[in-house]
């Protein structure tokens, strides 16, 4: 079996009398796209939060790389390498998407003090730039403005940058929204081939994409799993039919 890369433990967290995440364990492994499924106010956000850790869960426990990480901040756990998810956009628009990507590369060199070397001219951050920018295929738009990039390259920039800065799994809170129907085909295109760079948890409401992309899926209805399995297992299951999929029996 691949390896195991992030582990949920028997997670709870409620908001006053509601139970927002009801007992949730499952894992995140090499190579994969699990993706979270359910309907509104299920839960999905709630534990993404708790992942990424802008959220406390009451109990239970997280495991990133084989080590707890319940109690590490928002921005440790991304430097252990957990990728975030699109929340807020972390690009500078007016920049290209090969200086955007550089940026990080120079924040996590950690070195600032470049004044005697123009920065475009840098190899040390020139070139791993366009290898991340190669990775996430946007070798060919690296002098385009990030403003000037379509809605999925622009998250593809993200995951450049996320790439950059040592990213080692993805959580993607609906990656696909405001994507017209050309925009989600493609980016589905790019997630199929990103889980090889690292994997993916993928909270997505396009079943599409969930059904064309996912290894496992686990569906979470009032706080808890209902079930989890291949895509094949999921579209079958009575329970699942009958809470989301719309089955009318
Ligand atoms: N900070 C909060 N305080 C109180 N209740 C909250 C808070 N955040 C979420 N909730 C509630 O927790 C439940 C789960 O919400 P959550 O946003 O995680 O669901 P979701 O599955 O992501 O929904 P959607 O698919 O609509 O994004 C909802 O009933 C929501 O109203």
């Amino acid at each position: 079996m691949a390896e195991t890369i992030l582990e949920l433990r028997n997670l709870c967290k409620s908001f006053g009398a509601l139970k927002a995440t009801d007992d949730v364990s499952l894992d995140l492994r090499v190579g994969e796209i699990h993706a979270l499924i359910g309907p509104n106010g299920a839960g999905k956000s709630t534990l993404i939060h708790q992942i990424a850790g802008t959220l406390t869960p009451d109990t239970g426990t997280i495991e990133f790389l084989g080590r707890p990480i319940s109690q590490l901040g928002v921005a440790e756990r991304a430097r252990l390498g957990l990728g975030r998810s699109f929340q807020v956009s972390s690009l500078a628009s007016e920049f290209s998407a090969l200086r955007n990507v550089m940026l990080a590369v120079q924040s996590r060199q950690g070195s600032s003090f470049r004044f005697f070397k123009p920065v475009m001219r840098d190899r040390s951050l020139v070139e791993p730039a366009m290898a991340a920018l190669a990775r996430v295929g946007l070798k060919d738009r690296a002098d385009i403005p990030a403003a000037e990039l379509s809605h999925g390259e622009r998250r593809q920039l993200e995951i450049a940058i996320a790439l950059a800065l040592g990213s080692r799994a993805f959580l993607l809170d609906e990656p696909m929204a405001g994507m017209g129907p050309e925009g989600s085909r493609q980016f589905t295109g790019f997630l199929d081939a990103l889980r090889q760079e690292a994997p993916i948890l993928l909270v997505e409401h396009d079943m599409d994409a969930v059904f064309a992309l996912a290894d496992r899926i686990s569906v979470l209805v009032y706080g808890r799993i209902i079930a989890s399995g291949t895509v094949e297992e999921i579209r079958h299951n009575p329970e699942v039919r009958r809470a989301y999929l719309g089955d009318p029996q």
